[in-house]
């Protein structure tokens, strides 16, 4: 059995903002007194020991005492989808494995987030894909979008392929993230409601674009402003009811 109490967070792509998201979730559910852990399953584009890698990001955000290689058990040096990038590491990996990893870690606390690596339907192994990791752990997800234009067809298409595979979607949060881009955009004003409106997923908030050095307090005043967490919290409950 590969149940994991938590939830996923995924995106519509890469860069879209998951760490500082999952991140800022994480702390805000900590800070009420919950012992909620985080885990990235497999990392790439940057080693441990740079400060560059998710692991280490997560860790900085949450203030969470564990160390960076049992938060994310596999990381790869190359820029690539994690199953290209661990080949160029001479590494082959299952997803049994990927799974096995994270046990240890996830049986230290009632609760994990799990960030995702790129959307969906990036490849982890030679044989699966995000989404197939996400069946296996049998958790909801949450998706973390971009706010401007693009956005609707992205979270759309996003939302979709995770109901085709029987998985639960809690909820969606659009991030400003860094660009400018946003500032001369229109769709901004409409884009959470049509998005809610044509497949019935709850807006869960937007978040900011934060210009400061990104502390724990930042950011769970920045989630109790900005982001609803009953639905967060209530997805991390029923799935315990479910599991006794
Ligand atoms: N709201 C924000 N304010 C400021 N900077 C942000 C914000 N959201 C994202 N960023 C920055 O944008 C970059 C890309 O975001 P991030 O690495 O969190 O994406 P990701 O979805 O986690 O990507 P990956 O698939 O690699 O895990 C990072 O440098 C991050 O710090
Ligand atoms: C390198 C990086 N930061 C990633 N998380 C891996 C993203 C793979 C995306 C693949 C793709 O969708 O084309
Ligand atoms: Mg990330």
């Amino acid at each position: 059995m590969n149940g994991f109490r938590g939830l996923f967070v995924t995106g519509t792509d890469t860069g879209v903002g998951k760490t500082i998201v999952t991140g800022a979730l994480v702390a805000a559910l900590r800070a009420e007194k919950r012992n909620i852990g985080v885990w990235k399953p497999v990392q790439s584009g940057a080693l441990l020991g740079s400060g560059e890698t998710d692991a280490e990001r997560l860790l900085q955000y949450t203030g969470i005492d564990e160390r960076a290689e049992h938060v994310a058990p596999f990381t790869f040096q190359a820029p690539l989808t994690p199953m290209l990038a661990a080949k160029q590491d001479g590494v082959e990996i299952t997803l049994q494995e990927i799974i096995s990893a994270g046990q240890p870690l996830a049986n230290r606390y009632e609760s994990i987030l799990i960030e995702g690596a790129g959307g969906v339907a990036v490849p982890l192994t030679e044989d699966s894909l995000v989404v197939d990791l996400i069946s296996e752990l049998r958790t909801p997800a949450l998706i973390v979008a971009r706010t401007g234009l693009g956005t609707i067809n992205h979270t759309l298409l996003t939302v979709s392929y995770l109901q085709q595979h029987g998985i639960k979607v809690t909820g969606f949060i659009l991030n400003d993230g860094e660009s400018d881009e946003i500032y001369n955009d229109s769709s901004i004003t409409t884009n959470a409601e049509l998005i809610e409106r044509y497949c019935g997923i709850p807006f869960l908030g937007r978040f900011p674009r934060l210009m400061d050095e990104m502390n724990t307090e930042m950011l769970i005043q920045v989630i109790r402003e900005k982001i609803q967490l009953t639905p967060i919290r209530q997805a991390l409950t029923v799935q315990s009811m479910e599991e006794e």
